[in-house]
């Protein structure tokens, strides 16, 4: 594999999201958005798929429907982890509403998001790019995190008051979605051959976390990615996205809570957003997850079949494990990179504290 050098590569037009006004240190801030090629996104984010299965939640409690639904939903999470949920009873208005509270707050002026700066662990605010440090290439993005369940551990000072009124929406939307979530889970832990509160019980609480993405406009959408490829670390994410298109998504599997727990079956979502130079989006994740003391472990080994791990852990354990792994390796990735090489193979035993203290999600 070959890459061409970094520096003849750096996007054209100034960077929107944070410049500081010095050239110099603006250069590398735009440099330090450019892909290796092998990362480079290959389609638009205009081109669609129809292979994603669509689900409709329409008659969900009729039994004949829903065990037609259940077999779709398995079938979806077993071919790709990812499908498309419609009928879902969400309140159109209430999502537009959140959706444009969402574009407002991300029109506000540099200082006023920097408000609610969430850089050193804060729990929830905004961010340029990734709640990562020390990323070897950034995102094209801006973020803005709410912490919503536990709802008595909320720390409403983080959440915005500019603007005016967003509050009680965001608190409609994450029960909406908990809501939401907790009826996919039921689906799921039935088609696990297990009783409806199955996987839920195995949270033992469900957490929850609104991440708002905001992907401006970007002038080398060849170059560079909105968020990298990844796939997300716990139970299930809702996504809501807006008209413009940027979710490209990639059936390989890789494992996760739900992967474990469902011994292998259920795949998780090897995922990525591309930008575009036209048009800014917006979307929504919304990630139900485990409390860390959760323990992982598969749930229902079918017959035939050995457990996918050997030993139980806890949920923070895994999440930290994962979270390492994936930034060892981009670093490893980087060195051999710079050395004219392919990166080594992924070594879980090179996993070590100073890796995981750089992770402040
Ligand atoms: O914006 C998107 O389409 C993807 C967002 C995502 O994958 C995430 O926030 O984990
Ligand atoms: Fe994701």
């Amino acid at each position: 594999m070959t890459t061409s050098p970094m520096s003849s590569v750096v996007p054209a037009v100034p960077f929107p999201l944070l410049p500081t006004g010095d050239e110099e240190k603006d250069e590398e801030l735009r440099r330090s958005f450019v892909r290796d090629e092998d990362e480079r996104p290959k389609d638009p984010h205009n081109v669609f798929s129809n292979e994603i299965p669509v689900i409709s939640l329409d008659g969900i409690d009729d039994v004949d429907r829903r065990a037609v639904m259940c077999q779709k939903i398995v079938d979806a999470c077993e071919d790709w982890g990812v499908f498309q949920v419609i009928d879902h009873g969400v309140d159109v208005d209430l999502i537009s509403q959140m959706t444009s509270y969402a574009k407002e707050f991300f029109a506000l002026p540099p200082e006023e998001k920097l408000r609610y700066d969430m850089t050193g662990g804060k729990k929830g605010g905004f961010l340029v790019s990734s709640h990562l440090q020390k990323e070897v290439v950034r995102d094209w993005r801006e973020i803005f995190t709410f912490f919503s369940y536990p709802i008595d551990e909320r720390d409403y000072s983080r959440w915005p008051d500019n603007p005016q009124g967003w509050t009680p929406v965001v608190d409609a939307y994450s029960q909406n979605m908990m809501a939401l979530a907790d009826k996919l889970l039921e689906v799921l832990s039935e088609a696990m051959g297990m009783d409806r509160e199955a996987l839920k019980r195995s949270c033992i609480d469900m957490q929850q976390k609104l991440v708002l993405n905001s992907y401006p406009k970007c002038p080398d959408p060849h170059l560079i990615l909105g968020l990298k490829r990844h796939t997300d670390p716990g139970t299930i994410t809702l996504l809501l996205q807006d008209q413009v298109g940027g979710l490209q998504v990639t059936n390989d599997g890789a494992k996760t809570w739900i992967t474990f727990l469902s011994n292998g079956r259920f795949k998780n979502a090897d995922h990525q957003a591309v930008v575009n130079k036209d048009s800014s989006r917006i979307s929504i994740a919304t990630f139900q997850n485990p409390v860390p003391e959760a323990v992982v472990f598969p749930l229902a080994v079918r017959e035939g079949e050995d457990p996918i791990i050997d030993k139980p852990m806890t949920y923070a354990d895994m999440y930290k494990n994962k979270m390492a792994r994936d930034i060892d390796l981009a670093n490893q990735k980087k060195l051999a990179t710079a050395a004219g090489r392919t990166a080594a193979p992924f070594d879980l035993g090179k996993i070590h504290q100073k890796m995981l203290d750089e992770i402040i999600a």
